[in-house]
């Protein structure tokens, strides 16, 4: 970064003048207080608008967006590239989210820009004809915000946080991950990733809460959480908008160690033997388990209470049979399935703050073991839902689907071949039993002494599934379609 920008920035760190800077429909306020700021978020607003349906954490794909409010906006680096850092509201029929944008600006478009990143060039305002771009793809502007983390800036409502311990560096540039994820990440050399939450609601988002309750546990199943930063939004509780933990350079992920051991089945005659590390993995759930259990609130549901969850995953189901009506002649059975929670023998199951969406992409296999990622929990539920104690056999309900779904991987897209389906549907089968000895080995208790709970945990899971993947990759559908067919069959 140049002296002069460095110092610009400087001009807008002052809590005087310019932070906060919540920005009116019209950013009437902004106006007075930070020159040029909201200027460049109106002249930014078409562009976002025609640009954020193609994003993959867009979660309102497929309804027409109805109106942009920004919420916060808040220059983190002004001058040529400037850094905007925008709190936006999204409106569209059936309700609106807020979603969390990085954009730089600059006069000359840089080199090597992918065209996807590109919102386009603004018209009006005092950046009229610079280029608007994604600022995860600049590394000059990802290293201005690991600086921020690693001085624990403050802009207002807008605050960066360290937690104790070594210094971070301040001058690594960061490089956007290509990653398929429901967030964006960058990744800083070999040392740091900062995840940088897209959709935003009031309160602690469950990964940093459950990361760093898991730190300070002294837990090694989970990268350090280094920094993070949060914003108040008008007069709610902080949210939690960015996360940085180390990075794990070495790290395998399991599932493409799964789908490589999968890939083997066709016709390999020494396919590896997988259900050592689905063993282990097992192991290593059972053990982040027992550490939030002792750091977090824990309880047992009464009958009432599993009426009332499975109250809740009939409602999940009647919702998602109206966005995927295929799933309408399963209802019977999966209600039923839902209906045995509420059996004699599940009175007192433990609840206790769980993983939420574990699943072999959230699993890196490290020199040192499994290491769990993403503590977010399912980003479709409302943060408050996921902060809710839950059976910790979700957990591992979820991770048996993620077996099933790697088996099925190999499959999608070829014609029949009965004999390796019989293969794939082996290899899950012994990865999910080996999984669940691992679990119980671990000190977590037995998935086969509760086949109603697992079961309507497991149905739960696939049905989530089948709303996930008709939203956002609808040829995967035929894969969680597959399991409530198998699991409604076992009712
Ligand atoms: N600490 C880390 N070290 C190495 N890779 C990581 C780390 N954290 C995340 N990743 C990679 O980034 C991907 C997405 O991360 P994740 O936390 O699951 O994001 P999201 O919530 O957006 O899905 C992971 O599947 C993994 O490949
Ligand atoms: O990792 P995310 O937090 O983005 O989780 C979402 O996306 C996952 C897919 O990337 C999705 O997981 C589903 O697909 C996986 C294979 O890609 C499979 O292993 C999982 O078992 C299956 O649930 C996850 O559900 C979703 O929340």
């Amino acid at each position: 970064m140049s002296e002069t920008s460095r110092s610009q920035a400087r001009v807008h760190h002052e809590p005087s003048e310019g932070t906060p800077v919540p920005v009116g429909p019209r950013g009437a306020g902004l106006r007075r207080t930070t020159p040029g700021v909201s200027e460049l978020v109106q002249a930014a607003l078409p562009l976002i608008a025609a640009w954020l349906p193609g994003q993959r954490w867009y979660a309102g794909k497929g309804r027409a967006i109805t109106g942009l409010t920004p919420v916060l906006g808040t220059p983190l680096q002004v001058g040529d590239p400037a850094l905007l850092h925008l709190l936006l509201r999204v409106e569209h029929a059936g309700g609106g989210d807020i979603y969390q944008l990085l954009l730089g600006t600059r006069s000359q478009q840089p080199p090597g820009l992918a065209p996807s990143t590109v919102l386009g060039r603004l018209s009006g305002g005092p950046y009229d004809g610079a280029v608007l771009y994604d600022a995860l793809h600049d590394p000059e502007l990802t290293g201005r915000l690991l600086e921020h983390l690693a001085t624990g800036d403050r802009f207002g409502a807008l605050a960066f946080r360290r937690t104790p311990g070594p210094g971070l560096p301040a001058n690594l540039p960061g490089r956007a991950s290509t990653a398929e994820q429901s967030n964006s990440s960058v990744i800083y050399g070999t040392s740091f990733i900062l995840k940088l939450f897209r959709r935003i609601s009031p309160g602690t988002n469950p990964d940093l809460e459950l990361s760093l309750a898991l730190s300070r546990a002294g837990s090694t199943r989970i990268p350090r959480v280094a920094a993070w930063f949060e914003s108040r939004m008008e007069r709610s509780e902080p949210a939690t908008l960015g996360l940085l933990q180390r990075y794990l350079p070495d790290a395998e992920d399991g599932w493409e160690l799964a789908l490589d051991q999968v890939a083997r089945l066709k016709g390999d005659p020494s396919p590896g033997n997988f259900a050592i590390e689905a063993h282990r993995l097992g192991r290593a759930t059972a053990e982040v388990h027992r550490v939030l259990a002792r750091s977090m609130p824990v309880a047992r549901l009464d009958r009432a209470q599993l009426g009332l969850l499975a109250g809740a995953m009939a409602d999940r189901l009647d919702s998602a049979v109206s966005a995927v009506p295929g799933l309408l002649r399963y209802r019977p059975a999966l209600r039923t399935a839902f209906r045995q929670l509420t059996a004699d023998h599940l009175d007192g199951v433990p609840v206790q703050r769980i993983h939420g969406d574990l699943h072999l992409g959230q699993a890196m296999r490290t020199p040192h073991g499994w290491v769990l990622l993403d503590f977010e929990g399912e980003p479709a539920k409302p943060l408050a839902e996921r902060r809710l104690p839950q059976p910790a056999l979700r957990d591992v309900a979820a991770m048996l689907r993620s077996f099933d779904y790697a088996a099925a991987h190999l499959l999608a897209g070829g014609p029949p071949d009965p004999e390796l389906a019989h293969l794939a549907a082996a290899w899950a089968a012994r990865n999910r039993t080996a999984y669940c000895a691992g679990y119980s080995a671990g000190g977590g208790s037995d998935p086969g002494a509760s086949p109603e709970l697992m079961r309507a945990l497991e149905i739960d899971k696939a049905v989530y599934e089948v709303v996930y993947e008709a939203r956002h990759r609808p040829s995967w559908l035929p894969i969680p379609l597959a399991a409530i067919n198998r699991l409604a069959l076992t009712v």
